[in-house]
């Protein structure tokens, strides 16, 4: 089993933000659920491992090697939010692009994009520009541009974000047909219960140190009751009950 760690990861942006010596650990056929407030430090985190931001301290390994993006052998990929895809190029067109910066050679490139588009549903879409898209599609299209190199692993940063319901749940179904062929995912959110059915490990993270982390089952656990008894700014509100008496005391 491959195994992918992050160890003392450390990022500060000001003695109060950023994140603060993190240690996380996972297989690469898991759905890990990472959750947090906002400002907790999820994005951080991705943008740490991925070295889009330059960390004072810590290391990401795959198997103890050293995590390497767009790795041939390791073929861990990034969902871009969907405001980052180009908006003024066609669907066909964005996956074609991707395909040529991961060096795929034409014939299976254009046969990859075929069954893509198909299993997305975009075949009918594929020459509307990427800004003519709702916002599930978009999504889908981008999901699509980073399965083009068939990737084991993928990281998502909130990928329900702004999703209406139906698009919520297509884009949970997708993850899991996908997690079914073995591609692990690590899945940011501050909208915990929608994770609860897909996911078997659980990390939780508050102000910029994780503060649970454990296998995750479904059919016992409870994302919010492990959420409440975990994350400390919840302690404060325990007496809302008794203040709320007192409000409404005449
Ligand atoms: N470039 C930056 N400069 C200064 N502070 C930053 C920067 N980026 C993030 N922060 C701070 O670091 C902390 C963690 O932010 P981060 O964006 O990682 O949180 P998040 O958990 O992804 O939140 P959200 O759910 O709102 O996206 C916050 O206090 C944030 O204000």
């Amino acid at each position: 089993m491959e195994q992918f760690t992050v160890k003392n990861l450390t990022k500060q942006f000001n003695k109060t933000s950023g994140i603060d010596k993190i240690n996380f650990s996972f297989n690469l056929t898991d759905i890990v659920g990472f959750v947090g407030a906002n400002g907790a430090g999820k994005t951080t985190t991705i943008k740490a491992i991925f070295n889009e931001l330059k960390t004072s301290a810590g290391e990401v390994t795959v198997n103890g090697e050293p995590f390497k993006i767009y790795n041939k052998d390791n073929k861990i990929g990034f969902l871009p939010d969907s405001t980052n895809l180009p908006q003024d190029i066609k669907v066909k067109e964005y996956l074609e692009l991707v395909g040529i910066l991961a060096k795929i050679n034409s014939k299976e490139l254009k046969e990859r994009i075929m069954l893509l588009l198909d299993m997305f549903d975009l075949t009918d879409s594929k020459n509307k520009l990427i800004r003519e898209l709702s916002a599930g599609m978009q999504k889908r299209a981008a999901i699509a541009g980073v399965m083009i190199f068939k990737p084991k692993f993928i990281f998502m940063d909130e990928p329900t974000a702004n999703l209406d319901v139906e698009a919520r749940i297509e884009i949970l179904n997708i993850i899991k047909s996908l997690n079914q062929k073995g591609i692990g995912f690590f899945i940011t959110t501050h909208i915990i219960d929608e994770l609860e059915k897909i996911i078997n490990k659980l990390i939780i993270i508050e102000a910029g140190t994780i503060v649970y982390e454990t296998d995750f089952n479904h059919k016992k656990d409870n994302i919010m009751e492990i959420y409440q008894k975990y994350v400390g700014g919840w302690k404060e509100r325990k007496n809302l009950g008794t203040k709320l008496d007192s409000f409404f005391a005449e």
